[in-house]
């Protein structure tokens, strides 16, 4: 089990701030390159997966740090009984302690033969669920599952919010090169009637599927979303029965499914031992194997397998999720830094930051120790980032010059699925790729800029400032053979992974969202209230009077 203790007890966080106040201003790239030719070497490590398309290289060598710095960091590691933790997540334990649940998305992406032995209720329904997608799916995608009036089905709509949306979205945005084109996949997650009836525009009542998918049944979101796409099915199709061809339900709640309308034959079922921001590797990836297909399906499973394998077996100082981690946790807690961007130069991983958002976020945005205590101390990071090269002409200005530390991760492909214009535009892609990092990394002198504007430098002082770039800005490069599901399925088990490893670090329940109750309480009052001013009750002035303006001015 994790520690659960303040991490600023351990002895290696002791010695990591002693380590800070002593040489951070001495841990300059330029001159920690200079001084070892090998430090690429060194500080680099390649993931092969059994696929020979599954390969990641992660260069973590432009990263503020020393031999000395990152044996302390794994010292802090092993201080605050990382590998401990992790086999007890493998091995089923309740690791979230206050909803006493296990923890097992890697039993989703276990093979039936050679996989971790796990032993929990349910983990021996997985493949039933699995052989029921795989059914499905291939049924749909052959045209063979009729809808009401005997026709296929051509649009898939998914409803779900949260993790009941955001890994399916992601995936099938990254995966769309493996996708049945002329199988349209629409998500809506957002209360805002905007989000149903624009897809709902784009949609026929006798070609559509819409998959319901909430762990929970509950949220209020997904359910209106699903009420309302019902009721718009039916005021074409009349018949109640027909619902049974064009409703499924992704679900760890078959009363609340039945109770819906949709019959348990048509649920696909997942467990409470699945996260929401973990189950994209459930029955709610079902949009995602009705997408890409279920062979495909497999394969993201099978690559985030062969990653969780790493994870399980590696030793600490060649563990990509533990590095990741470890280094972070220098950032955030030592040097300060508030945010982590995650820069995928893969237009398919343009999702790929926000997914993150959740998984991370939500995972690691705790202020209170697993034993209650308020820590002192940062833990999660803010994650953010978009793909490249657009960031670059949005906001990387701040990131070369601006005063805040942002430490980021560059990802991208060797190889391109869309070798257009010859690779010409690969080419580019990844010429900025490799730029980025290195110039961040290394930044240009006064010295530099004043040669380049030869005798306009010495006119013009602060046209010279302002373009000294002053480096030492830390990134980590992965650069990943191609997009395959199996490398996507890696990528993502890695990133988990790290979260995994730095909530054990910060002592922390990565797997609870208590911090996500509140608001919905509140909303669910205010909701009851909005009938009459003379119902506004209870709320400070201006809750109040916000929602005065609104009963006032709404027509
Ligand atoms: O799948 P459900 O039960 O509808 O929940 C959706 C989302 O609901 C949110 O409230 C949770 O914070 C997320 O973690 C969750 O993914």
């Amino acid at each position: 089990m994790s520690t659960g203790k303040p991490a600023t007890q351990y002895q290696a966080w002791k010695k990591l701030q002693q380590l800070h106040s002593s040489k951070s201003s001495k841990l300059v790239l330029k001159e920690l390159f200079a001084n070892d030719p090998k430090r690429f070497s060194t500080f680099s490590e390649e993931f092969k997966a059994s696929s020979p398309d599954v390969t990641l290289l992660l260069d973590y060598s432009k990263n503020l740090i020393d031999d000395e710095v990152l044996s302390t960091l794994f010292d802090l590691a092993r201080e605050a009984s990382v590998e401990s933790f992790r086999d007890d997540m493998f091995a089923g334990k309740h690791i979230n302690t206050s909803e006493d649940r296990a923890v097992l998305h890697v039993a989703l992406r276990n093979p039936p033969t050679n996989g971790f032995k796990i032993d929990e209720e349910g983990v021996d329904e997985v493949e039933g669920v699995l052989k029921h997608i795989k059914e499905f799916s291939d049924s749909v995608r052959s045209g063979e599952w009729k809808g009401y009036t005997g026709k296929s089905i051509d649009t898939i709509v998914n409803i779900g919010i949260g993790g009941s949306d955001l890994g399916p979205v992601m995936v099938c945005e990254a995966l769309k090169h493996y996708s049945k084109r002329d199988l349209k996949t629409h998500f809506v997650s957002n209360i805002d009637g905007t989000d149903l009836a624009e897809v709902l525009k784009l949609c026929n009542t006798e070609t559509t599927l819409f998959i319901i998918a909430s762990k929970t049944f509950t949220t209020q979101e997904t359910i209106t979303n699903a009420e309302s796409a019902k009721a718009w099915f039916l005021e074409q199709a009349k018949e109640q029965s027909h619902v049974a061809k064009h409703f499924v339900a992704l679900s760890t709640n078959a009363k609340a499914v039945t109770g819906f309308g949709i019959s348990e034959s048509n649920m696909f079922a997942f467990w409470d031992w699945v996260g929401g921001r973990y189950s994209l590797w459930s029955a709610i990836g079902l949009s995602i194997a009705l997408s890409i297909g279920f062979e495909n399906f497999q394969e993201l499973l099978k690559g985030a397998h062969e990653m969780d394998k790493h994870f399980k077996s590696t030793p600490l100082e060649q563990n990509l999720p533990v590095i990741l981690a470890l280094v972070g946790i220098w950032y955030n807690d030592f040097y300060g830094a508030q945010t982590q961007a995650l820069l995928p130069y893969d237009q398919y991983l343009k999702k790929f930051a926000d997914y993150f958002q959740q998984g991370d976020m939500e995972s690691n945005g705790k202020s209170v120790t697993k034993d209650g205590s308020r820590v002192d101390y940062e833990t999660g990071p803010i994650i953010w980032g978009q793909s490249g090269t657009n960031g670059q002409h949005a906001f990387y200005q701040l990131i070369h010059q601006g005063t805040k530390l942002i430490p980021a991760d560059f990802l991208a492909p060797v190889e391109t699925l869309n070798p257009i214009s010859g690779g010409k535009h690969h080419e580019i892609l990844l010429s900025n790729f490799f730029a980025q990092p290195e110039a961040l990394a290394f930044g240009k002198t006064e010295e530099e800029v004043r040669k380049e504007l030869g005798a306009e430098a010495s006119k013009n002082a602060a046209l010279v400032k302002s373009k000294i770039f002053e480096g030492n800005k830390p990134t980590n490069s992965i650069l990943f053979q191609k997009l395959t599901p199996g490398t996507l399925g890696a990528l993502v088990a890695l990133y988990e992974h790290k979260i995994h490893v730095q909530g054990a670090i910060w002592g922390i329940n990565s797997y609870d969202q208590m911090g996500v109750e509140l608001g919905k309480v509140l909303a669910k009052n205010i909701l009851k209230q909005l009938g009459s001013e003379s119902e506004v009750q209870g709320h400070d002035s201006s809750t109040t009077g916000l929602i005065h303006y609104y009963q006032k001015n709404r027509k």
